[in-house]
């Protein structure tokens, strides 16, 4: 589905990214870690052609992304929910989940209506009236999946849902993550909470200085605290 190949650049002074490679297989939920820094949200604005400096090959289902516009890949069907939630803070709910909506996608069996959003946010459907500046930060970040969900992605990009959540709403995300997996939706997700990320991901990327350093499936990272505590500094809490 994605294959990002050798891929080398930053933003001008310094290289961010150098020799990152990786693959999302369809349907398949793929972890993005790494300390503050690494790379994560630079990966992700290389596959939107964001970056002044760029060299190695994108592809989304064997097509090379490499050159095109933003909202080119948007229509690709790569979305991204970018870190910090960006909703339109002086629209409704509902309005914020109409102004980006797509029509769905011959090429893909996922359909996104307002219906199944709110089915998916329960939260969003009870908030539906109410304008973006009202709604709490987990609200918020529940918008932003949403919105980018009714662009009918064939790829979700998820940089750090969790960021700044409280426990109960981190929660909400990975159930929410989890719902997307089992329908099928292909996702690739930057975070910093190793729980939630092995909780929902097929296999894990953990990436130092733009280029991977480890790679192998949730299970073999969740068994692995050496790997854990040396490259990301941190382990799982035992309850
Ligand atoms: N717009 C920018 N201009 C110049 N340098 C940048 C810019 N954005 C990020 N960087 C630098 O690129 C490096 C990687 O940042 P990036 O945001 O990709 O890391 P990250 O892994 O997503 O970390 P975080 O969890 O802190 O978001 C950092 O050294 C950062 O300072």
């Amino acid at each position: 589905m994605l294959e990002l190949r050798d891929l080398s650049g930053g933003y001008g002074d310094g290289s961010v990214l150098n020799g990152l490679s990786l693959t999302v297989e369809e349907g398949q939920v793929v972890a993005l870690l790494g300390r503050n820094g690494a790379g994560k949200t630079t990966t992700m604005r290389a596959i939107f052609n964001l970056l002044p400096q760029l060299t190695g090959s994108v592809t989304l289902r064997g097509e090379s992304l490499r050159g095109l516009a933003p909202y080119e890949v948007s229509q690709r069907g790569v979305a991204l929910v970018p870190q910090g939630r960006r909703i339109f803070p002086s629209l409704t709910v509902e309005e914020n989940l109409l102004i980006g909506a797509r029509p769905p996608r011959s090429d893909t069996n996922l359909r996104w209506t307002v219906d199944e959003i709110y089915s998916l946010f329960p939260v969003l459907r009870e908030r539906g009236r109410v304008r973006g500046t009202l709604l709490s930060g987990g609200e918020q970040q529940m918008l932003t999946l949403a919105r980018s969900l009714m662009t009918q992605p064939l790829l979700l990009l998820c940089d750090e849902p969790s960021e700044g959540l409280a426990p109960v709403m981190v929660d909400r995300v990975r159930e929410v993550l989890q719902r997307l997996r089992a329908a099928g939706l292909s996702i690739l997700l930057a975070e910093q909470n190793l729980d939630l990320a092995l909780s929902v991901a097929d296999v894990a990327y953990i990436i130092e200085e733009g280029r991977v350093i480890w790679h192998g499936t949730s299970a073999e990272l969740l068994a692995n605290e050496d790997v854990q505590a040396t490259y990301l500094g941190i382990r799982i809490q035992e309850d």
